[in-house]
């Protein structure tokens, strides 16, 4: 539990946003696939790149890990071994459904569990086109939830044309694809963080794309490496102080080294359509990741309306979005956001309760919800639900709540943001 003294009078300073999540697991992932030594700087140590780091090691590959720093002595596939041990994902969607395309791929028996919230999450949309491919993968209810359990080998390609802009779907299949016989493409409805195509086309994989978005790879190609991976800050992580800086009154921050992959950066056309004062310095753009300082002024917001293809590139930004929505004059409707039902919480559920305790006018749709602005918050009592997003939201939301704010199961926040709250406290010390 957290108490949080409300009312902030304005947040002002620079801080390191650390490093992204996607990229950090990936990181690890690949670096185990690869033959060679890959280095890895501004890592995550967030909870779930933890989880992932535990799980490759029960496979058999040496991993370090000093704080942010991190190397991986990988030995190409077949030196992912059979673990004796049931692999833990934690809280990890990504983990879980990464790791179940790999495994997939490797003549080896894996079983897979996760915490309370994973076993809620569905992993149907990676294990049927995984089945399709030849992987033998049982768990409960056919194979939705876990504890999974995967026979894998033997793969033949797909051509898989994904109901959902997924990208644990997406680099599940392409992942499985690189031990399969032959071509394996994957179109979705709009395109997803493509993260995981571009690490691999630095680990030396061809990976194509059609126009439309269908991406493909040929089987077989290997990974090689002595690659040194320099991971961009975590626009999702600035999302939190790029929202807190444009509400709290009177404040100025400085965010360094937020990456800038265009399948990511939603959020920060949201801030400009609403009417947000953001700027741009060190930009970076010759690495497979752009990045750049972002630095925010607080100014007076405005709702907008955001749906379609926009929502998976902003789509783990909704809570704080919602919470900015309630700062701005007019109405802010979100839509064709039914992804959030199946996030470490159902996002709309969550963030509309906890919104409404803090005296938000919000209400939840099928698709998402609709906010009317400007509403003055009061401090109450919250709670993450164990849901690293919703803790932050919250933690934000204290700063311009009238009085005191009590956060319960703030812990959650380590998920993705261990420094979370000495970052909130250095820029209110300002
Ligand atoms: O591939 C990834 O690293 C992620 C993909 C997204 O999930 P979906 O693929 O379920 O949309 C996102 O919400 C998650 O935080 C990380
Ligand atoms: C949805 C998230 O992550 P994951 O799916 O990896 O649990 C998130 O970080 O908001």
């Amino acid at each position: 539990m957290k108490k949080l003294t409300g009312t902030a009078s304005g947040l002002k300073g620079t801080i390191q946003i650390p490093g992204d999540k996607s990229i950090s697991h990936r990181s690890v992932m690949f670096g185990s696939m690869a033959k060679g030594k890959t280095t890895v700087e501004n890592f995550l140590p967030g909870d779930d790149c933890l989880s992932t780091i535990s799980c490759f090691s029960k496979l058999g590959v040496k991993i370090e890990q000093n704080g942010s720093n991190v190397t991986v002595y990988g030995n190409g596939l077949k030196g992912l071994r059979e673990s004796s041990e049931i692999l833990d994902v934690g809280n990890s969607g990504t983990t879980a459904r990464l790791m179940m395309g790999i495994l997939s791929g490797l003549p080896i028996h894996s079983v897979l569990i996760g915490d309370e919230s994973i076993a809620k999450r569905p992993m149907k949309r990676v294990t049927v086109p995984l089945r399709d491919m030849g992987a033998r993968i049982q768990g409960n209810q056919d194979g939705n939830f876990t504890p999974i359990s995967i026979q894998g080998g033997g793969l033949r390609g797909l051509d898989y044309v994904s109901p959902v802009a997924s990208a644990q779907v997406k680099s599940a299949i392409l992942l499985a694809g690189l031990q399969a016989e032959g071509v394996t493409s994957v179109s979705e409805p709009f395109k997803s963080r493509d993260h995981t195509e571009r690490m691999l086309r630095a680990f030396g994989v061809e990976v194509k794309e059609e126009e439309g978005g269908k991406v493909s790879l040929v089987g077989g190609q290997k990974l090689v490496s002595d690659l040194h991976i320099v991971v961009p800050g975590d626009i999702s992580s600035a999302a939190f102080f790029l929202v807190a800086g444009a509400i709290v009154p009177g404040s100025r921050i400085t965010l360094e080294r937020v990456g800038l992959n265009p399948t990511r950066t939603g959020i920060l056309e949201v801030l400009k359509n609403m009417g947000a004062s953001l700027s741009y310095s060190n930009v970076i753009e010759d690495g497979p990741e752009p990045y750049a300082d972002i630095t925010v002024e607080s100014s007076d917001l405005k709702g907008v309306e955001i749906g379609g293809d926009i929502i998976p590139r902003l789509i783990d930004e909704v809570p704080i979005i919602a919470l900015m929505a309630t700062q701005a004059e007019g109405t802010t409707v979100i839509k064709d956001a039914e992804e959030l039902k199946v996030k470490e919480t159902n996002r709309i559920d969550t963030v509309v309760n906890e919104l409404k305790k803090l005296g938000a006018d919000i209400e939840a749709t099928e698709d998402g919800m609709i906010i009317k602005g400007k509403i003055r918050l009061h401090g109450c009592t919250l709670d993450s639900y164990g849901d690293h997003r919703i803790g932050m939201m919250g933690a934000v939301a204290s700063l311009i709540a009238e009085g005191e704010t009590v956060l319960q199961n703030d812990k959650a926040i380590n998920v993705s943001y261990p420094s979370f709250f000495e970052h909130m406290e250095s820029l209110r010390r300002g």
